[in-house]
């Protein structure tokens, strides 16, 4: 049931790719049980919430293979492992203050052989890579998150699209994405999903690199 929602937005998925997506299920039930990574109440929602909010930015953009993208705040693997089974030829460094959610991100981008991913316990004022994209998810107020991110951003090749920062977030968005309204009204990435499965949640693509 949960893989065919997948499958409805993602129908070309290859055998690998589903048969890896549909592990997730155990691992994170077993994870959750251990650790908190995802609320109690909604890991039954697993797909739904978490897996295919994550891939709302596949949907929105494909990176092109050897694209570097960081996950800031991942927990335990959100946005960046559903990415990286999305785009195996795209490496994703996954990064979280808390390590003990990071090390869960690792272990299940371990179990279902995902070797484009690089989980590290480092908080992002910390980090000192560069990255095509920088993705997050939940983590905090999009004026913040770029402050910090900023430095991170490579220069985007000519001819190719913008670099920049995609943030997921629930809730309403519109006084945070205040400050940058020029640039994301200028890209077309900008969504204010209302897909079914995408929750009354929000991408925003801002253009910095
Ligand atoms: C609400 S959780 C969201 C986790 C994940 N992105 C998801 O959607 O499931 C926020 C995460 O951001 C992490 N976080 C907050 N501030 C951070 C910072 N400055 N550097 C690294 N991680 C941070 C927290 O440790 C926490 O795991």
């Amino acid at each position: 049931m949960e893989m065919e929602k997948i499958l409805r937005y993602f129908p070309e998925l290859t055998d690998r790719q589903k048969e890896q997506f549909a592990r997730l299920d155990a691992l994170y039930h077993d994870w959750n049980a251990k650790i908190n990574v995802i609320s109690r109440k909604d890991i039954d929602n697993l797909y739904e919430h978490h897996v295919l909010h994550s891939l709302a930015i596949a949907k929105a953009l494909r990176f092109r293979p050897g694209t570097k993208v960081l996950d800031f705040g991942c927990g335990g693997g959100f946005p960046g492992v559903p990415l990286a089974i999305m785009f195996p030829e795209v490496q994703f460094r996954l990064i979280d203050g808390t390590g003990k959610k990071v090390r869960v991100a690792q272990e299940v981008a371990d179990a279902i052989g995902l070797e484009n991913v690089d989980a590290c316990h480092i908080r992002g004022e910390e980090e000192k890579g560069k990255y095509d994209f920088i993705v997050s998810r939940a983590v905090m107020p999009l004026p913040d998150l770029v402050k910090i991110v900023r430095k991170n951003i490579a220069k985007a090749q000519k001819n190719s699209m913008p670099n920049g920062v995609i943030v997921l977030k629930g809730g309403n968005l519109d006084a945070e994405i205040h400050p940058f309204i020029r640039i994301a009204e200028k890209t077309e990435l900008t969504a204010y999903f209302k897909e079914e499965w995408f929750k009354e949640k929000y991408l925003v693509y801002l253009p910095l690199g």
